[in-house]
């Protein structure tokens, strides 16, 4: 319903505007499959909530979300928008990890044209702070934050094999005989960017004549804007992996935005036996993803819904702290 529109007078004519004239600006997510991501993104609708976003979270599903799911989503308040799946060129490329290529699809939120400005949030990311300022950056620019090149899952790269990482530039140089070192390089896992349809069908038409490479969308997306990328502060994306690669560039009370992308941390899966998921800053950083998701008085409450189901369907939270996650929360920390 379109909010009740109050008459102003200026000068000799009445115009008409809209109480809350807020800019169309948008947080948006991607959620892939009927799997446990969904967790994710409620944390992060609820998240959002507790930081008093102005702004609504749009989740671009894809058609094997279940409508179990998308319901889910709706109680919470997110805008559910389906979309098609892009897929690379056929290629022999191992992705990092298998599943990354799905990931492609989050292609299609160049074309939410119906927002001026969006941020992008991966499933896997909190939102502790809120950073709705980040939405009056200037336009025309790629705002992201610089990823780390030290994890395993940078073992087939150059810099991966000579040490070099864009984190601590002077700690090993990168060596002259192998040429420019890399372009600055940002993580996927969260964004800045401006919805347009002239970008977005360039998009679609340069990745289809784009050779895949392990990291998928990422790369393709670091290539695609290189010239209009900015890094912003790593406070805005917490790549978990910073916490023991580059400790010195980290302040964890100044941290905003928390990235559970390291093998093992996603904390709706935690059972803190991969390697650095013992750590007492990790188990911290998971107990406050799931004290935001369990926390009952952060669901959406839409004036007059039943908070009790949605058309009939139970909205339970989607799970408790599992008892498993509270006995590894609780352990002391072997390290
Ligand atoms: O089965 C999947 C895999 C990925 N995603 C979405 O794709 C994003 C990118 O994948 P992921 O975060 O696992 O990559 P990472 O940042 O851990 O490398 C996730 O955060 C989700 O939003 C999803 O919805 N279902
Ligand atoms: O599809 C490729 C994915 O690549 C990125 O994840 C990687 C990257 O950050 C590496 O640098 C880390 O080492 C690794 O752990 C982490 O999973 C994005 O977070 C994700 O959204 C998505 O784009
Ligand atoms: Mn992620």
């Amino acid at each position: 319903m379109a909010p009740e529109l109050v008459p102003t007078v200026t000068k000799s004519t009445v115009s008409f505007t809209s109480p809350t004239t807020l800019p169309p600006r948008a947080y948006v997510t991607f959620l892939a499959g009927n799997g446990d991501y969904v967790k994710g993104v409620v944390g992060l609708a609820k998240g959002l909530r507790k930081v008093k976003t102005a702004y609504p979270l749009v989740v671009a599903v894809l058609p094997d979300v279940p409508e179990e799911h998308r319901k889910i989503l709706k109680s919470q308040g997110c805008i559910v928008r389906e979309i098609e799946p892009v897929y690379p060129p056929e290629n022999q490329t191992q992705f990092a990890m298998a599943y990354y290529v799905i990931n492609y699809s989050k292609l299609r939120i160049w074309e939410f044209v119906e927002y001026s400005k969006m941020i992008y949030l991966d499933g896997d990311i909190q939102v502790f702070e809120n950073i709705d300022h980040l939405f009056d950056l200037p336009d025309g620019h790629f705002y992201a934050v610089m990823d780390c090149f030290c994890e395993k899952t940078w073992s087939h790269t150059p810099q991966y094999k000579v040490g070099y990482c864009q984190q601590c530039p002077e700690k090993v140089q990168w060596p002259t005989e192998l040429g420019q070192p890399p372009a600055l390089y940002f993580n996927a896992g969260m964004f800045v960017f401006e919805p347009s349809m002239v970008t977005y069908h360039d998009l679609l038409k340069r990745l289809k004549v784009t050779t895949p490479t392990s990291f998928a969308e990422q790369d393709f997306l670091n290539m695609y804007f290189k010239d209009i990328y900015k890094p912003i502060p790593l406070t805005y994306n917490l790549v978990l992996a910073m916490l023991w690669r580059h400790p010195e560039n980290v302040n964890l009370e100044e941290v905003k935005v928390v990235h559970y992308c390291a093998a093992g941390s996603k904390p709706w899966r935690y059972t803190g036996k991969e390697e650095n998921m013992q750590r007492e800053d990790i188990k911290m950083l998971v107990r406050k993803w799931w004290d935001i998701y369990n926390d009952a008085s952060l669901d959406y409450k839409p004036l007059g819904a039943s908070e009790a189901s949605v058309d009939g369907v139970d909205i339970e939270p989607l799970g408790h702290l599992p008892k498993v996650v509270q006995r590894v929360l609780a352990a002391p920390s072997a390290a």
